[in-house]
């Protein structure tokens, strides 16, 4: 089966992405990665070089050729379902699992991380949990399009790898 996690940045995904595959005895493909693979830049380069419409035109080929795949555990971008029709895209592929996760929770969790990602890098301790509560409303009419959605506050990583484990297993029943 192809999966691709999808959630805001630092619910997740590449981290119980990686475990789950594991587990699994599937590959893990992270889209970020191999978008910095196929650029040979980091994600900041691509932003700064060539923009976020220059990022999300080289986001949706790599989607498009991780369609073909035919099993592997995937980590998409954060922002990956909210562009173009990406999110139905991976709905035709595969099973969609969004981690849904507060803002407060993720904003948190992004305080140390905000270097690496460029649509939070330039915002200040104050500004960050504003930006992202915005950012999330925006983005979650996309992301609630997931076949499965997982409440992920306060929850641990194993549960939720177990559980998508088990959705798996009963899918494969019916
Ligand atoms: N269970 C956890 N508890 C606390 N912090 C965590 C946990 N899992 C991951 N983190 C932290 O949250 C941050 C984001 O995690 P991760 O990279 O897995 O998220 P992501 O969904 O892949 O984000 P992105 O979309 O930006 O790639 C990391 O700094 C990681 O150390
Ligand atoms: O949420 C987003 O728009 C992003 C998330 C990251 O995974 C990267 O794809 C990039 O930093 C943009
Ligand atoms: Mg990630």
């Amino acid at each position: 089966m192809l999966i691709f996690l999808v959630g805001y940045m630092g619910c997740g995904k590449s981290t119980i992405g990686r475990t789950l595959a594991k587990q699994l005895g599937v590959r893990f493909l992270d889209m970020d990665t191999l978008l910095e693979q196929r650029c040979g830049k980091s994600v900041a380069e691509i932003f700064t070089e060539t923009g976020e419409t220059g990022f999300r035109q080289s986001e949706r080929e790599v989607l498009a050729e991780l369609t073909s795949e035919r099993e592997a555990i995937v980590a998409t971008g954060g922002g990956a379902p909210c562009f173009f029709d990406n999110m139905e895209t991976m709905n035709r592929a595969g099973l969609t699992v969004y981690f849904k996760m507060s803002p407060e929770k993720l904003a948190g969790r992004l305080e140390h991380g905000k270097a690496k990602r460029p649509l939070l890098r330039d915002k200040s301790e104050e500004e960050l949990i504003g930006f992202i509560r915005e950012n999330v409303a925006k983005r979650e009419k996309y992301y609630m399009q997931a076949k499965l959605i997982i409440d992920c506050d306060g929850v641990r990583d194993d549960y939720i790898a177990h559980h998508i484990a088990e959705y798996i297993e009963t899918k494969k029943e019916q």
